[in-house]
């Protein structure tokens, strides 16, 4: 049975639909990174929110770790590329708290807008302050977004409800998706010389960082209001003091700090300054959804392999998952062969689906080959490392579709390109998806690829079966299964054969040596 670690406060829900599934999970909240790495070892998936840090670090300390699930939807508390190579699947959840998100941006903003905190202090201390609470009003005010993605639009539609002018900043937005949304798509200095409030509602990223920088907050208007319930980072910190105190922005009201948990921050006390403790994502109704989500997702991945949201694997529905499965096999086994048999020489790969084949999602197709190909070299590689170690090596990964059917109603072909030209196996699923070569560098030939493999490759001859069967009998090697092709009629022929164990080297040479033989090589299968 599986087991997942909890390790951030979530509904309890999620607990309970693991065990539901059949998936045996831990609870264990506010470890230190140190505490984390001592018991990380004995999970095989791990559910987060953004408390828990997933270092390359604890990776190292979790060889059984499969997949990270992210309830909610930054995963920069995540080394992704680490997670990668370590062959680990990263999931978020990326819309069940979105609507709470955004509508803790327009909390905020009202509270900017009326000043409600300092002045509810104020009343509850006694000093009904009536008169040193002046307002500004939202309604015909401009609102600029900066990022115009799933919460940034849905603040959007508030604001739009709320009769204020919506300017968007966002490079991915088009023009249609603009008026879609009802808002004017502009550059960030344009944004920036028109907004009355501003909200930022873009993950952290080499080009949002500082985004609202010493330099672009002297671009805003006088007054300006600014939100930020994305990320610490977007807005410069001390820039933003500078700002407030000089009287050039009005208010400011940051649910996210650069550093987290943020117990000091030189905006504490500030006149006009608000700050939330990270609570975006926190109503009854978000944390329900993040939290249902990532258990169904993670639970589907462990138990069935299907993926959900993943971040740094193609998505796999639970329905696609069990068609898949056999393909995938199948794939597995044809990338080892061809590995095992050029692994050496491939600079590139290309893998062709027809048939019922091509009417599968590919990449995980695609992903299983290169899985069973890059094995040759490093024996923690997965589906998921695979295509990431593939990039690294510089191997040149095509993918092709035939809708054609050739003699078989499914095939995969893979196809290495070598120094020596190109070469290629292929294999289809009989029976009940049992996957099968029916072809290797040309030669028809049909084989089960399992357990230990002899591939001989000799010139077709008369007797040449016999002093083969000899020589094996006479080292006490047992012979399993016997599948034979030839080009023609006394040419290149190859020979698979499944035997019981491994066979020594001694023996290899033997086989060497008999007449015809051009090649001789042990092969593996799981
Ligand atoms: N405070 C909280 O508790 C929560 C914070 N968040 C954060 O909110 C942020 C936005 O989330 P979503 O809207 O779901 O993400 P999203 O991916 O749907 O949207 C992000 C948008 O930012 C845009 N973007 C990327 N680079 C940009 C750039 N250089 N300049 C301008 N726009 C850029 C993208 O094109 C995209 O449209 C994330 O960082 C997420 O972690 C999300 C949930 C809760
Ligand atoms: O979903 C996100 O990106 C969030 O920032 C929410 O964070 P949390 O789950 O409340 O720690």
């Amino acid at each position: 049975m599986p087991k997942v670690l909890i390790s951030d406060k979530m509904d309890p829900r999620a607990a309970a639909i693991f065990r539901e599934r059949g998936v045996e999970v831990d609870e264990i909240t506010g470890k230190t990174p140190d505490e984390l790495k001592a018991i990380i070892g004995q999970y095989d998936g791990l559910a987060i929110r953004s408390a828990t840090k997933v270092t390359k670090e604890i990776l190292d300390a979790a060889p059984n770790l499969k997949v990270i699930g992210r309830a909610g939807i930054g995963v920069d508390n995540v080394d992704i590329p680490a997670a990668s190579a370590k062959g680990v699947v990263v999931m978020n959840t990326p819309f069940g708290n979105s609507i709470t998100t955004a509508e803790h941006a327009i909390a905020l903003m009202f509270a900017l807008a009326r000043q409600l905190p300092e002045a509810n202090a104020q009343t509850q201390q006694g000093l009904w302050p009536k008169n040193g609470f002046m307002g500004v009003e939202v309604t015909g005010k401009t609102l600029g977004l900066i990022g115009a993605g799933n919460i940034g639009s849905i603040v959007a539609s508030r604001a739009l409800g709320l009769k204020m002018k919506v300017v968007a900043f966002d490079p991915f937005l088009t023009p249609e998706r603009a008026v879609e949304m009802g808002v004017e798509k502009a550059d960030l200095d344009t944004l920036l010389a028109k907004a009355d409030f501003i909200t930022l509602h873009t993950p952290l990223t080499d080009q949002t960082r500082n985004i609202l920088s010493k330099e672009n907050l002297a671009k805003t208007k006088k007054g300006v209001r600014i939100i930020n319930c994305a990320r610490g980072g977007l807005v410069d910190e001390a820039a933003l003091k500078e700002a407030m105190d000089a009287g050039h922005v009005a208010g400011a009201a940051l649910d996210v700090f650069v550093q987290e948990p943020a117990k000091e921050s030189p905006l504490f006390g500030t006149p006009n300054f608000i700050c939330t403790p990270h609570l975006g994502a926190s109503t009854d109704e978000a944390q329900v959804n993040v939290a249902l989500q990532v258990a169904e997702q993670l639970s589907d991945y462990l138990l069935d392999g299907g993926i959900t949201n993943a971040l740094n694997v193609p998505s796999l529905s639970a329905e696609e998952a069990p068609k898949l499965k056999p393909y995938m096999a199948l794939a597995e086994e044809l990338g080892s062969l061809v590995g095992q048999l050029e692994g050496d020489h491939v600079q590139g790969v290309s893998v062709e689906v027809e048939g019922h084949a091509a009417e599968l999602n590919q990449k995980p197709i695609t992903a299983a080959v290169l899985a069973g190909l890059m094995r040759v070299y490093s024996d923690t590689v997965n589906m998921v490392n695979a295509p990431f170690l593939a990039k690294e090596r510089g191997l040149d990964v095509r993918e092709v579709r035939h809708d054609r059917e050739g003699d078989y109603q499914t095939l995969v072909r893979v196809t290495v390109k070598t120094e020596s030209g190109d070469k290629s196996v292929a294999g289809t699923l009989f029976g009940h998806g049992s996957p099968r070569l029916v072809e290797l560098f040309g030669i028809k030939v049909e084989a089960d690829l399992e357990g230990h493999m002899l591939y001989i490759v000799n010139q077709d001859a008369p007797g040449f079966i016999g002093r083969l069967g000899s020589t094996l009998g006479e080292a006490g090697v047992n012979i399993g299964t016997f599948h034979l092709g030839r080009r023609n009629q006394g040419g290149e022929a190859v020979l698979l054969l499944s035997v019981d164990g491994a066979v020594s080297q001694e023996v290899l040479n033997d086989i060497c040596k008999l007449a015809g033989v051009k090649t001789v090589k042990l092969l593996r299968f799981a």
